[in-house]
């Protein structure tokens, strides 16, 4: 479903700020594959995330999803087939219209320009049952501007545009990170929940390594811009985060030095 053959990007080339973001990278996810993230400060998972969303291209290597080459693609013209959230609740959805626009807007992505964003009758109706879903109360809302949502209302809104024309990729750039533990968790299980349903391809970043080891199906650590531990379903059973740390040290040769991601 997706592939990354051999990405590099490198910020400041030729400068003392020169800085390897991503270092012959090459990835391969099949339909369904549900990959956690981890990795310290700088090892290069938002810029993963980026070069497959479109939000900047490689220096080398490409992008492909089902098998099309989308390496100079826009962003624009990738968010038909890419679904995103952001750690930020506040950068998935506009503030200023109401959550059943926000929708409308969510349901017209990647189509043909011009659509009305206009919420008919028939489409009210399948807002409120995708919005019942997620079991928090906003189809009662649907006129509600989306500035007074909580951040967790927020972020459960954003997941449901993401994942509501059933895109080829999920991307969850630390999703949760930004909310307490009860919406964190609430988002958490919204998420399993519907990539489990849409059998949704995602990549999910995450600083919390329990998270990274009970979601999804595969789990991937990166460090100075390199993948250095991909770990596949059947060897994802019994991890623990003692054993990941111990991984790390054996492959990079030094302790992991980010307390955020050890203390999750
Ligand atoms: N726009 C940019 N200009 C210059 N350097 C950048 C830019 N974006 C990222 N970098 C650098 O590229 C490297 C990888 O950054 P990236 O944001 O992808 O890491 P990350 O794994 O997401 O880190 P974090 O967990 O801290 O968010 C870092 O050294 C970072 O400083």
């Amino acid at each position: 479903m997706l592939t990354i053959t051999s990405a590099s990007k490198l910020f400041n080339p030729g400068t003392v700020d020169e800085k390897v973001a991503l270092m012959d990278v090459g990835l391969h996810l099949d339909r369904g594959d549900f990959v956690t993230v981890i990795g310290s400060n700088g090892a290069g998972k938002s810029t993963l995330m980026n070069l497959i969303s479109g939000v900047m291209k490689p220096d080398l290597g490409s992008v492909s999803i089902g098998g099309t080459d989308i390496t100079v693609r826009t962003e624009a013209q990738r968010s038909r087939w890419i679904g995103r959230v952001f750690q930020d609740p506040m950068a998935g959805t506009a503030p200023n219209m109401t959550i059943e626009e926000n929708l409308a807007m969510a349901y017209n992505r990647g189509r043909k320009r011009g659509l009305s964003w206009a919420v008919t009758g028939r489409r009210r109706a399948v807002f409120r049952e995708q919005l019942g879903k997620l079991g928090i109360g906003l189809e009662n809302r649907l006129t509600a501007k989306v500035g007074l949502l909580s951040g967790g209302e927020r972020q459960a809104l954003s997941l449901l545009m993401a994942t509501f024309t059933e895109p080829d990729i999920l991307l969850l750039d630390e999703h949760t990170a930004a909310l307490d533990p009860a919406r964190a968790e609430l988002i958490t299980r919204l998420t399993e929940t519907l990539v489990r349903e849409m059998n949704l391809t995602t990549l999910m970043v995450t600083h919390n390594m329990e998270q990274a080891i009970r979601l999804g199906n595969r789990l991937i650590m990166m460090d100075k811009g390199r993948i250095i531990l991909d770990i596949p379903a059947g060897r994802k059973d019994g991890l623990t985060v003692q054993r990941l740390l111990g991984e790390f040290e054996q492959i990079s040769g030094q302790k992991l030095a980010d307390d955020r991601l050890v203390l999750g």
